[in-house]
Formats: C-alpha cells, structure tokens, sequence
C-alpha cells in the first residue's frame, strides 16, 4: 500500500484481524504500529560501505601482545610506549616520502605478512579484530591510518583495496 509521506525502506499494511494500519520494515521484516519517522535502514550496519577491503599494515609489538615473538624477534620486550614512538617514527617515514610502506613493513613488521610487504589480502567484518577493522573499514583506498592499538601491538593500516 503506497503513503506518500512515509520514510523510505517501509511499507503500510492493514491487520487482518482488526484492520488497524501498521508499517513494515522491508530490511529487517519487522513491523511496528507507529507510523516511522525515519528511512529504515538495510541490516547490516555498514549501509552502502563495502563488504571486503584490502590492507597492508606494519605491526609492532609489545611486552603486553597477545603473542611478543615474531619473526623478527623470539622474545619481544619493549614497552607499548616505545612500540608506538616506533609506529610514529616509520609513519613519518612514509608520508615524508623517505620510506614507502612495503620496504618498512618488510624490515620491521611484527606480523608474518612482512613477507608480503605487510599485505593481508582482502577481508570482510568478522575477520580482523574490531579495533583493526573498524580502522580499516573507515580509510579511503591509499589512505594510512594513525596509530591503531589491537591485542597485538601497535598497527598502522595502508588501504589498498
Ligand atoms: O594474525 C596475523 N599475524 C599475527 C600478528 C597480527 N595480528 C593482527 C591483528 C589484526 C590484523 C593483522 C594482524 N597480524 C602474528 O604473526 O603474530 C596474520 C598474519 C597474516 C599473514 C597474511 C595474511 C593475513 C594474516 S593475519
């Protein structure tokens, strides 16, 4: 049934049993008496953002990391302070032109995609931990993240994809 003013994503229904008008949510199927006010949104939280997105991303690690070895080094023992003052430091790097980002994550990342110039691959919601999608899934394509902090270590993210 069509209402000229009624917010996108709902359709008006009429009960079966009492005739009274009620409105459906097209997205979620949910229905509700009162006339909505706002445009129902599709399910899935990101309306219109992409489902995947590729990442490359220098990680250092801390005392405190989920895992403190790596390739690099068996034993990890900096402070998370001296592992962020590192982040900063090769971030300047990269967007002063001195280094580009593969060259750095290759030398210094904490993650086994260094071999890959820090590269993940492409990946949707669930995959990385939140505070890493959540940076990753708000960059542009080739934009580079701050300093993002996850259970294992300090990242900062290039968008490629
Ligand atoms: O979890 C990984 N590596 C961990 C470190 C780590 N922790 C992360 C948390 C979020 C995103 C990437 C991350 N990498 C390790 O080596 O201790 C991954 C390595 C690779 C390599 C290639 C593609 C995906 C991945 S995810």
């Amino acid at each position: 049934m069509a209402d000229e003013d009624l917010p996108s994503g709902w359709e008006k229904r009429l009960s079966r049993s009492t005739g009274q008008a009620y409105y459906l949510n097209v997205y979620s199927k949910e229905s509700q008496w009162e006339k909505p006010e706002k445009a129902a949104e599709p399910v899935g939280g990101n309306a219109g953002g992409p489902d995947t997105v590729q990442c490359s991303h220098l990680l250092v690690k801390h005392e405190g990391s989920r895992r403190p070895s790596s390739w690099r080094e068996d034993i990890i023992s900096r402070t998370k302070e001296e592992a962020l003052e590192e982040v900063k430091a090769y971030r300047e790097q990269i967007t002063s032109g001195k280094a580009s980002f593969a060259e750095l994550a290759s030398k210094y990342s904490d993650c086994s995609s260094a071999k890959r110039g820090g590269d993940l691959g492409p990946f949707g919601h669930g995959a990385m931990q939140k505070p890493f999608e959540a940076a990753a899934f708000g960059l542009k394509v080739g934009e580079l993240s701050e300093p993002v902090f996850t259970d294992s270590g300090v990242h900062i993210i290039l968008r490629t994809a």
